[in-house]
């Protein structure tokens, strides 16, 4: 069942339409994350889910309720934010957390009990006492989060949950959150600019750029068929050729870039402008005297850049079109690579996915 579902939602600050037809379901139980550059609407399109805000227009229902003005407030019961810079009240861990149940007006043995159970769930017991303005960053977060699940929400929101930490606090934050999800089986929405964080938490990814939501999918489905150029280009893909194509057989296409042929799995019409994304873990790379692996596509080119990262090295192959491919440190030492050397980068028709252009 969908807890949550967004109809072709618009929303303007001034003159500026900021949320251009969002249309969004997420379902009972579910963690999505929802992912974009700076200043795309991902806070926004958190914070009118949460009803903090109306939309200029659309619809937003709540486990199947349309949201009107007289159901608003009780909807809004089943839910909680947590926001991108947490705000903590100069008083105790224990008041900070206590405060949501004190506006609903819970007595005093329930606040105390679902208090201590909220700091138990974020690994904070015995922290009551102190003050929370004297927290670290990660602990700040963490009674955040404490102060998110004290009112047992059905749906909580994450909004850049780790975006002010270092490494280490942000890793025991996504293990607190990814427990807490697991746990408590709430539908979690959150917003991050780190790929990476999205992919690990969430069962879906929503892309959104500038104000729409270009694709919704399971992260395998974005990261390996990212349906425009700009996803593409969002999620790093590293290699984004643009080609023609002149032949189509056997569920097989051609398309000519720069001169070159190159043969993707996939129909288009011939004469079709086409993206082809290729990620550069998939190309294979030979030294001209050894034999070019046996895959559909292969292209000769120099070397004009090479890079270490990390055990990887990544090379740049200049055949007339650049080509970005990664290789580990030994392939590259046994291989001699080098600046100006010619290689052959080989890959499959499965290894490229294409869009039209
Ligand atoms: N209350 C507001 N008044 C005016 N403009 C706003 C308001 N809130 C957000 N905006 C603008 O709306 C756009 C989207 O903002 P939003 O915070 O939703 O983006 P975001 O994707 O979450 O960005 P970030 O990753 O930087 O937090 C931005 O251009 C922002 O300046």
């Amino acid at each position: 069942m969908n807890i949550l579902e967004a109809r072709d939602v618009r929303h303007h600050y001034g003159d500026s339409e900021i949320l251009k037809g969002i249309t969004l379901s997420i379902e009972t139980g579910e963690t999505v994350a929802v992912i974009g550059p700076s200043g795309a609407g991902k806070s926004t399109i958190l914070r009118l889910l949460d009803l903090l805000e109306s939309p200029y227009s659309g619809s937003i229902s709540v486990g199947g309720e349309l949201v009107n003005k007289s159901n608003r407030l009780s909807l809004r019961r089943k839910m909680s934010f947590v926001h991108q810079k947490p705000l903590v009240f100069s008083t105790s861990v224990f008041d900070n957390i206590a405060q949501p149940l004190r506006w609903r007006g819970a007595d005093k043995q329930i606040i105390g009990e679902r208090v201590t159970e909220a700091l138990h769930l974020v690994n904070l017991d015995g922290f009551e006492s102190r003050q929370a303005k004297t927290l670290s960053g990660g602990e700040t977060q963490r009674v955040a989060l404490a102060r998110a699940l004290v009112t047992d929400p059905e749906v909580m929101f994450l909004d850049e949950p780790t975006a002010n930490l270092d490494p280490n606090s942000t890793t025991m934050v996504e293990t607190l959150v990814a427990d807490i999800i697991h746990r408590r089986n709430l539908t979690v929405v959150m917003a991050t600019h780190d790929l990476s964080q999205g992919q690990r938490l969430a069962d879906r990814i929503g892309v959104i750029m500038k104000g729409r939501l270009l694709q919704i999918g399971k992260s395998a489905d974005i990261f390996m068929a990212p349906v425009s150029r700009e996803v593409a280009e969002f999620i790093g893909i590293g290699n984004i050729l643009t080609g023609t194509v002149s032949d189509n057989e056997d569920g097989l296409f051609t398309a000519e870039i720069e001169g070159r042929k190159l043969q993707g799995s996939g129909t288009f019409e011939n004469g079709t402008r086409v993206n082809l994304f290729i990620r550069p873990e998939d190309i294979t790379i030979a030294t001209m005297e050894n034999p070019c692996s046996s895959a559909r596509n292969r292209v000769e080119g120099s070397i004009s850049h090479l890079s270490i990262i990390g055990p990887l090295v990544r090379l740049e192959i200049d055949s007339g079109f650049k080509l970005l491919a990664v290789v580990t440190r030994q392939s590259a030492e046994d291989l001699k690579l080098a600046i100006g050397q010619m290689v052959c980068a080989s890959f499959k028709a499965t290894a490229i996915h294409a869009v039209k252009a």
